[in-house]
């Protein structure tokens, strides 16, 4: 039997982070992955195949649009060909994430379907490995809610709808979470008639409130978006298919080609045998950890989707990175959630980062700069004026929450977390030069705001003035 210092289970983001810094470390890994690839959903089925996909229904909704600027194009739209673009861009970062790669760092790399035979003893197909330390990161897949007809109906999720060869007519997508609006607003923009049907009260709940009503907006510009939805049944139509719901106990039907369901996700945690280990899971089949990532067993870790905290390729990254030390080096270094930012990519795109300005009003006073983009250059000369940014301040003036909707606020808004990770001030951030015309100026605007508050109003500009007046 092999023995090593670390078995992780699961070649996915978080798996491959902490494989890959601990056999760097000097550790003597195993990485088992179920699938033939690494890489895991991000890669295969999540991140990487979605925002390929929209980027390219952007291309097609500005290939449409083009005579209104000067040029002639049709747009029409080979559903094949941009998914073969797609897949281009997942084998090219595969190569990033290949065996190879891994085994180079001195990982010894298993492809099965793992489970725990104990505490320290993990079954892949006729093997067992020994871990002195295991790190379980299997990841989560979408969670289909129980709805009468839809199995016989069939359905599209974010593992199939990359093979899709023709473009649906109509879509409906049940469950408006951000991989439904993200796929959704996609296929709108290829030409799909899309309606999303969700069952809560609102989509994007989670942003603030501003941004939240923007997004809104410019969506159903788009598509259609039905809140309140209690999704009663699906089946065959003449139509095609048939999503059968209710709003207030008022029964309607939405007739589609294809019906994409995107209701949650759920841990990969059934075939683990995980109480075999003596690790406990909440009700929903989540692995419970403490704030060092824990698991009920002090030598096992969990990290990333199955650990239920945020479900994000960038969260299980840093859950992997602080887990190699406190597995290596029995620390009991702590996780903190404090500075995670995460974007949201329709298009524009939603950054979100800390406390909204609704959330941050009930821990105290707080301070609030906007500025709508269609006061900084650059939106209006690249015709993107709709968005807004919104940043969160203490008095004091540091900064709390940083949250915009806008073109390319996903990297242009990357400097708040910083910022504000390294206690500066919002006024700080107007103390740097903006290249004329970039986007990032909506942050020195909105920090131009700031100052405006602070020194020309009130009793400054008093002062200066009779200064002024009084120098020769
Ligand atoms: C459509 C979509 C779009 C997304 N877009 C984004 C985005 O833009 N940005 C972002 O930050 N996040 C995004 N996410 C979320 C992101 O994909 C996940 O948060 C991320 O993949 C979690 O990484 P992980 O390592 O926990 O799990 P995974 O990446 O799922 O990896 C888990 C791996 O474990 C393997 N496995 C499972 N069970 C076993 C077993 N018993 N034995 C061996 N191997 C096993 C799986 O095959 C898988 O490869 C998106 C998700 C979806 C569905
Ligand atoms: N840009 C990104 O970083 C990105 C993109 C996609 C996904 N993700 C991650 O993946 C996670 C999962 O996303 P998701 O969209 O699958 O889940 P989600 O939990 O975010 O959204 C699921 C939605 O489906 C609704 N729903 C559930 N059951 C329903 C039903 N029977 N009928 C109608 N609506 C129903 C829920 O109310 C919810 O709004 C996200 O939380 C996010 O962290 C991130």
């Amino acid at each position: 039997m092999k023995k090593f210092d670390l078995v992780v289970i699961g070649g996915g983001a978080g798996g491959m982070t902490t494989a890959a810094g601990a056999a760097s470390l000097g550790a003597k890994v195993a990485l088992i992955e179920k699938r033939d690839e690494l890489g895991g959903d991000c890669l295969h089925y999540g991140c990487v195949p979605s925002k390929a996909l929209i980027e390219a229904a952007n291309d097609a909704a500005k290939a449409r649009k083009a005579q209104t600027f000067g040029l002639t194009s049709t747009g029409t739209v080979d559903l094949e060909k941009i998914n073969q673009r797609v897949k281009k861009a997942v084998a090219h970062i595969q190569e990033h994430d290949s065996k190879e790669r891994f085994t180079d760092l001195g990982v010894d790399v298993f492809h099965g379907a793992a489970s725990f035979v104990d505490k320290h003893h993990v079954q892949v197909d006729d093997k067992q490995l020994y871990g002195n330390k295991i790190v379980v990161a299997v990841g989560s897949r979408a969670n289909i809610a129980p709805i009468e007809g839809l199995e016989d109906t069939g359905y599209l999720s974010n593992e199939t709808v990359f093979d899709l060869t023709e473009l649906p007519e109509r879509m409906v997508f049940i469950g408006g979470g951000l991989v439904g609006l993200e796929i959704a607003q996609a296929f709108a923009r290829l030409g799909t008639a899309v309606t999303v049907l969700e069952g809560g009260p609102a989509v994007l709940g989670k942003e603030d409130r501003d941004i939240q009503a923007k997004a809104v907006e410019l969506l159903e510009k788009e598509l259609t978006i039905v809140v309140n939805a209690q999704i009663i049944r699906c089946a065959r139509s003449a139509g095609g298919r048939r999503v059968d719901y209710t709003i207030d106990g008022q029964e309607y039907s939405e007739e589609a080609d294809q019906i994409f369901v995107s209701t949650g996700r759920k841990p990969n945690t059934e075939n683990l045998d995980l109480e075999r280990a003596g690790v406990k899971m909440d009700e929903r089949g989540f692995i419970r950890v403490d704030d060092t990532l824990r698991t009920a067993q002090p030598h096992i870790f969990a990290v990333g989707d199955v650990n239920g905290s945020y479900p994000f390729t960038h969260v299980a990254g840093m859950e992997g990175k602080l887990v190699v030390q406190n597995a290596l080096f029995h620390l009991k270094r702590k996780i903190s959630y404090d500075y995670v930012p995460w974007n949201t990519y329709i298009t524009p795109e939603i950054f979100h980062f800390g406390p909204t300005q609704q959330e941050a009003a009930k821990t105290g006073d707080v301070f609030v700069y906007t500025a709508p983009l269609d006061e900084v250059d650059r939106f209006t000369a690249d015709e993107a004026e709709e968005g807004l940014i919104k940043v969160v301040t203490n008095k004091k003036g540091e900064i709390l929450g940083a949250h915009a909707i806008g073109k390319g606020a996903g990297d242009w808004m990357q400097v708040m977390v910083l910022a504000a990770e390294k206690n500066m001030k919002i006024g700080d951030l107007s103390q740097m030069l903006y290249p004329y015309p970039n986007h990032a100026a909506a942050i020195e605007r909105v920090s131009n705001a700031y100052w405006r508050n602070k020194l020309f109003s009130g009793v400054v500009p008093k002062v200066t003035a009779k200064v002024i007046r009084w120098l020769p």
